[in-house]
This record gives structure tokens, C-alpha cells and sequence, in this order.
């Protein structure tokens, strides 16, 4: 049985306590992963903050951040087959995905490896001739990082990458369910030449270790991705040490597709949009909201394409749907599902868990026109697409607006103006037209109302890992005057 560690102060160690990881595919123990409790987590942060402020890491130029960078970079693209491999078996995750992924993390790394000795401060025109005032840009100090199971690299990158870029040092806790490809990853931040105590990789359960984490009097920022109920803890948990918060949550995007798009290729980016990685994508696209007049010629095409799809192991690069990576998530989509029937949405396909080894779901579409269905509501995480219809472009835009997420959203037309009017009428952090689950790392992604605030990639996630720092340089030699009048 393969056996996983922590790193902590730059050295491997086993956890407080251990507990075993389970191959979503056949439900059988495959590694054992150590578990991090309050000790652990301590441990993690102390070392972090003392790399912060003592050391090597503080001393060294943006440049030298960033050139470490560069060396994480392509460490990552030279081992992404070993972590793509470790992710699918760990998750459930499609080879197939995992290590084009993977490979595509490094560019993450690259591009704020670019940006770290692009950080500027600023030289302020100030009002007094006889001072000079200049911003600093300090990196924000110990930053929390905690990420769920599905794309556990992708996910702490876009916090790891610029964090670094900005001179933080950071304890990264990988979810409990699947950590493994995270926890081989800190093998190759010890072989980048990272200061000890700069990056720290641990893991262990919500209430015993995220929790301790996110409350710690030494962290100065949780960047948190994850469901919206656990967002509500880890801010409430932030009122212990009044950490700032970037959040990542959930969604229930809409995928509108019109009457004039290209149905071919809609119905392509329809399933990349919620049957790929089995559905457990943040930015699914779960409610398909279509023209009427080609509702049921575009749900046919869909469930010719949903019922061709090749489900299997997902460790065979043939493999387009794999299991999803715990049971739970089994148990709960084929509840939600039901739930769904029972409150009058009909199923075109799908809809029942396949029986037998591992935790499989199909893909399964639900018809909910006229349905006050929960599905239209509530997130699945996994590969359930519900169908609404439209007459209008005002009521296409009511129906995707329907929601209290807002991360992302598609729209399907050939139609100009029409795209340009739904752009600015989408309440929704993406908005893709006529292509769905595009992401690079120069493109900031990130959400509206219950799916979060703050935003992941591009230059401006580097300036929230800072906080500035204002300097006030008097100029004159004369006395100072008056001492009892504010200057
Ligand atoms: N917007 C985005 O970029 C993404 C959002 N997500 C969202 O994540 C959710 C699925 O992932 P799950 O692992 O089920 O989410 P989750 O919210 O249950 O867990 C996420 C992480 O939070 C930790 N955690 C749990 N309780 C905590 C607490 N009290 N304090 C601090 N940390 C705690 C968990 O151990 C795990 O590491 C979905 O809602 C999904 O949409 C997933 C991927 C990307
Ligand atoms: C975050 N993202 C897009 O902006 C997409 C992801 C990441 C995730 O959900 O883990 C995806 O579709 O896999």
C-alpha cells in the first residue's frame, strides 16, 4: 500500500494520525494518508511564519522568487504523467484530463514565475513639498490555502503560483478525500530549492484540521475553494483572527443555447460542460436553458451524445466519463435526482447509479420545463444536466439570472448584438460565447453573490497576496514646526 507524508519546515513527516484513501473506481483501500490535527497545523504555521520573517525567503529579490518559479514550472511539466496518474487514482479523475491538466498547471506556474519582479509599488504626488511618499507592495504574510478534490493541482496553483510571486509563504491543505497527487507535489517544491518552511502541504478533515487552519492567529489570509456551507465556517472561523478571505464556491450555471447557434457544436461544449470530469466542475454548466423551437432536436442530440459516451475505468486513456470520487457524492446525486423526479422533472437518461464496483453515476439529463425542480436549484457536482425552455431573449436572461451562484455562464448564438446584450446582462463572474470551460492563467476566473468573491489567474490575484505599505519621507532640514497641528 502506497503511504503518503506532509511536508512541514521542509522535511517529510507523518501526520498525528493516518487514515486510509479510497480508489473511487473499485472502493478498495489503495493508500494510507497521514492526518493533520491542531499540533500539525501549529507546526505548519510556525514554520511558516518564521520563514516569512526570518531566513533565506525574505531576503531574496523578486527576481530570485521568481526564478524558483521557473524551476517549479518545469518540474511540474516534467513530472505531470506521475501526478496525473496519482489524481486519477486517487479521484476518480479521467487519465485523460488529469494529465493534460497537469501539464497545462505548469503554465500557471510559469506565468506568475513572469510576474514576480513585476509586482510594483507606487511614488505618491503628495500635497506637501516637503515630503516624499511612496508606496511599498509587502507580500500579506502567512496565507491558508485550502482546496476540495477535484483538481487539487489546478486549484493550488492558481493560490500557490501567486502567493510565491508575491513573497508569502503558505501552509496548503489538500482535501481529505484524494490528496495524494498534492502531497507528491511538495516533492517537487523540496527539489525546486524552495527555504524551508516557505510551502507547506498537508492534510486532514474539515472541522479537526481546515478549521484549526483557517483560525490560526498567525495567518493573515485563507484562500479558500470549496462549497458555500464550508465558506460560511471558514468566515466565521475568520472572526477569531480577523483574516482576510478569497473565496472559490460552487455554482449552478446556465448554458443558454438559441435557436440560431450551432447546434453541433453547442451540444459539444454542453457535454465538455457537464458530463467532463464526470460533472464535478465548479463552473458545470447544469441548467440548459434552449429555444424552444429547437428544445427537443437539441436534447436528442444530447442524449445520442450522453448515451455514446464511453464510462469506464479511469485509468484508460479511452475512458470519457469515470467514477465519481466518493461515495457520498454518489449517494447524493442519485437522492437529489430522485428528489427531482418525485417533484415532476422527467428523465430522458440516466438517473440511477450503475451498479457494481465503484462509485459510477451516467450521465443523465432531466427535463424540467414547467418543474419547479430542485435541480434547477441546487448544486449537484456531478454529471446531471436539467433542461429549461425559452420564448424570448429577456426570458432566456430571467431564467439563467434565477440563481444565487454566479460563477459562469455560456451562451450560444450567432447573433452579435444579441451575445453583446447577454454579456452585460449575465450576473455571472465568466460569461463564454459559443465555447464553454475555456480557463488560462492570464484570464482571472471567480464568481458572483454564493459562488464567492475574489478572483483566481491573471496579474491582480499577485496584488492580493500583498498589502501595501505607505512611507513618508520628510525632505526639510528646518525644525519641525508647530507640534500640535496634524501635518
Ligand atoms: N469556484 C471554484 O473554483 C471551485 C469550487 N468548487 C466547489 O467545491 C465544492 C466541492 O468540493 P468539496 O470538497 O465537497 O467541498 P467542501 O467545501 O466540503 O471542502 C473543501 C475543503 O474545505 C475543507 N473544510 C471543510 N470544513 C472546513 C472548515 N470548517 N474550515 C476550513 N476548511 C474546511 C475540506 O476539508 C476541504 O479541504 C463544490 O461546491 C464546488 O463547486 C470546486 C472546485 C472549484
Ligand atoms: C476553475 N475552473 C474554471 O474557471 C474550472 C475547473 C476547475 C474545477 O472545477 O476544479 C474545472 O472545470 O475543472
Amino acid at each position: 500500500m502506497r503511504r503518503f507524508q506532509h511536508y512541514i519546515d521542509g522535511e517529510f513527516s507523518d501526520g498525528e494520525a493516518s487514515y486510509p484513501s479510497i480508489d473511487p473506481a473499485s472502493g478498495a483501500v489503495w493508500a494510507d494518508m497521514p492526518e493533520a490535527r491542531e499540533a500539525d497545523v501549529d507546526r505548519a504555521v510556525n514554520a511558516a511564519d518564521r520563514a516569512l520573517y526570518d531566513g533565506p525567503w525574505p531576503k531574496l529579490t523578486a527576481t530570485q522568487r521568481g526564478k524558483l518559479l521557473y524551476k517549479l514550472a518545469d518540474l511540474v511539466a516534467a513530472n505531470a504523467h506521475v501526478l496525473a496518474e496519482l489524481e486519477t487514482r486517487d479521484t476518480g479523475k479521467i487519465i485523460r484530463e488529469t494529465s493534460a491538466q497537469i501539464a497545462y498547471v505548469a503554465e500557471y506556474y510559469r506565468y506568475y514565475a513572469g510576474i514576480a519582479d513585476k509586482i510594483e509599488g507606487a511614488y505618491l504626488p503628495i500635497d506637501k513639498p516637503d515630503m516624499d511618499v511612496w508606496l511599498r507592495r509587502e507580500p500579506i504574510g502567512v496565507v491558508a490555502m485550502v482546496v476540495p478534490w477535484n483538481s487539487q493541482l489546478f486549484l493550488s496553483a492558481v493560490k500557490i503560483g501567486p502567493a510565491l510571486a508575491a513573497g508569502c509563504t503558505m501552509v496548503v491543505k489538500a482535501s481529505e478525500d484524494g490528496p495524494a497527487p498534492l502531497l507528491e507535489f511538495a516533492r517537487l517544491v523540496h527539489e525546486a530549492g524552495f527555504p524551508a518552511g516557505v510551502v507547506n502541504i498537508i492534510t486532514g478533515f474539515g472541522a479537526s484540521c481546515g478549521a484549526a487552519l483557517g483560525r490560526h492567529p498567525k495567518v493573515a489570509h485563507v484562500a479558500f475553494t470549496g462549497g458555500p456551507e464550508t465558506a460560511r465556517h471558514v468566515v466565521r472561523n475568520s472572526a477569531e483572527n480577523l483574516a482576510s478571505t478569497s473565496l472559490e464556491l460552487g455554482g449552478k450555471s446556465p448554458f443558454i443555447v438559441f435557436a440560431d447557434a450551432d447546434l453541433e457544436s453547442a451540444a459539444n461544449a454542453q457535454v465538455a460542460g457537464i458530463f467532463a470530469a464526470t460533472g464535478q466542475s465548479c463552473v458545470a454548466g447544469s441548467r440548459l436553458i434552449v429555444e424552444r423551437s429547437v428544445k427537443d432536436r437539441f436534447v436528442a442530440l444530447l442524449r445520442e451524445k450522453a448515451e455514446a459516451i464511453r464510462i469506464g475505468a479511469p485509468l484508460d486513456m479511452a475512458t470519457e466519463v469515470g467514477p465519481l470520487a466518493t461515495r457520498r457524492q454518489q449517494d447524493n446525486i442519485g437522492a437529489l435526482v430522485a428528489k427531482s423526479i418525485e417533484s415532476g422533472a422527467r428523465l430522458v437518461t440516466g438517473g440511477r447509479k450503475i451498479d457494481g464496483e465503484g462509485y459510477y453515476f451516467p450521465p443523465t439529463i432531466l427535463d424540467c420545463d414547467d418543474v419547479a425542480s430542485p435541480s434547477l436549484i441546487e448544486e449537484f457536482f456531478g454529471p446531471v444536466l436539467s433542461v429549461v425552455s425559452f420564448e424570448t431573449e429577456a426570458e432566456a436572461l430571467r431564467l439563467a439570472n434565477d440563481t444565487r451562484y454566479g460563477l459562469a455562464s455560456g451562451v450560444f448564438t450567432q447573433n452579435l448584438t444579441r451575445a453583446h446584450r447577454l454579456m452585460k446582462g449575465l450576473r455571472a463572474g465568466i460569461v463564454w460565447v459559443n465555447t464553454y470551460r475555456a480557463v488560462s492563467p492570464i484570464a482571472p476566473f471567480g464568481g458572483f453573490g454564493l459562488s464567492g468573491h475574489g478572483r483566481e489567474g491573471g496579474m491582480a490575484a499577485a496584488l492580493d497576496y500583498t498589502r501595501t505599505k505607505t512611507i513618508w519621507l520628510r525632505t526639510s532640514d528646518d525644525p519641525i514646526p508647530d507640534p500640535f497641528v496634524m501635518r
